[in-house]
């Protein structure tokens, strides 16, 4: 009875959601007490022994003034990470749906800086996903900066990527066709090479016309996703930069379409979507999890030096 009372830890509510595909577990730690470790996640993140999920999204009261929420990103390897699109539609669908506001138009405070989401009649949500940069320190790519076009070296290739920043560091690669693209061998390499120095999102990206395009992205901390929504972003920021794109992109991914705008450098990128909520579900934690806070628990990502 002693085993079985120290193994039950508080039951924890959460919401199984996906924006075309990119699946997500979000959790409101706004009315229970929420804290995981990241080996915590990485399990529940399991999609055989947990319950699944790319992201983990967490909601939290706000930290700012005239934000109305605070939003953490947890990725399935248990980093906390800077910002994640698709999952800021969701966030914007979960709070309304759990009535934890009223609001059409949210603003939300992440790791990255504050972004305005807003929902439309018609179930669509259209995130400013902020300013994109173009040589933070994640992709201190400047010193050879040409057209935003860098050379890399993966294992004595060469390989040409645009280096982009939605708050999140992405390699976007430009391919003749995404179905034979080399996602799953250079996409891994590329997510922990050394010229990233907090690894990155790989987005590989096909060039239908100047306002189509096909992508798929190799996911910092989650592999091959069906959607990436940042990388969605900084694809057709990489498009643009080429003279490859015009200003309104629609862009198909494995999971469905996203509307991409973007009119140039120093301007915000509009990101439009869908957000689909699944399921909702409980479950108990272990017993040694819970509102205490613990050493190593859910720290931002630390970019290595
Ligand atoms: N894997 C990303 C976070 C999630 C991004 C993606 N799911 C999105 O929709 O933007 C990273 O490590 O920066």
């Amino acid at each position: 009875m002693n085993q079985q009372r120290r193994s039950q830890g508080p039951l924890l509510r959460f919401t199984k959601m996906h924006g075309l595909g990119n699946d997500f577990m979000v959790v409101d730690a706004i009315s229970q007490p929420f804290r995981l470790r990241p080996d915590m996640i990485r399990d529940l993140a399991n999609r055989n022994f947990g319950i699944g999920f790319d992201q983990l999204l967490v909601v939290e009261p706000p930290g700012l003034p005239d934000v109305d929420f605070r939003y953490r990103i947890f990725n399935a390897d248990g980093t906390e990470v800077e910002q994640c699109g698709n999952g800021a539609r969701c966030f914007a669908r979960f709070v309304r749906d759990q009535r934890l506001t009223n609001k059409k138009v949210i603003r939300v405070q992440t790791a990255k800086g504050v972004i305005e989401l807003r929902v439309g009649r018609d179930g669509m949500v259209m995130v400013n996903m902020g300013v994109p940069e173009l040589n933070p320190p994640a992709i201190p790519f400047a010193a050879d900066r040409r057209k935003d076009v860098y050379t890399v070296d993966v294992d004595g290739q060469t390989v040409e990527l645009s280096a982009v920043s939605m708050g999140n560091p992405h390699g976007v690669l430009v391919v003749d066709d995404v179905d034979t693209a080399p996602v799953g061998t250079l996409g891994p390499k590329l997510e922990r090479h050394p010229r990233f120095p907090a690894r990155a999102n790989i987005g590989f990206l096909q060039i239908l016309d100047r306002s189509h395009a096909r992508l798929r992205v190799f996911e910092r901390g989650a592999g091959e996703t069906l959607a990436c929504g940042s990388g969605a972003c900084a694809a057709v920021v990489a498009g643009c930069l080429r003279g490859l794109l015009d200003h309104r992109v629609e862009v198909e991914l494995r999971g469905g379409k996203l509307v991409i705008e973007w009119q140039g450098e120093g301007t915000p990128v509009m990101m439009e979507g869908p957000a689909t909520s699944v399921f909702e579900g409980q479950l108990r934690l272990p017993g040694d999890s819970g509102s205490r806070r613990r050493k190593g628990s859910g720290r931002p990502h630390k970019q290595r030096s």
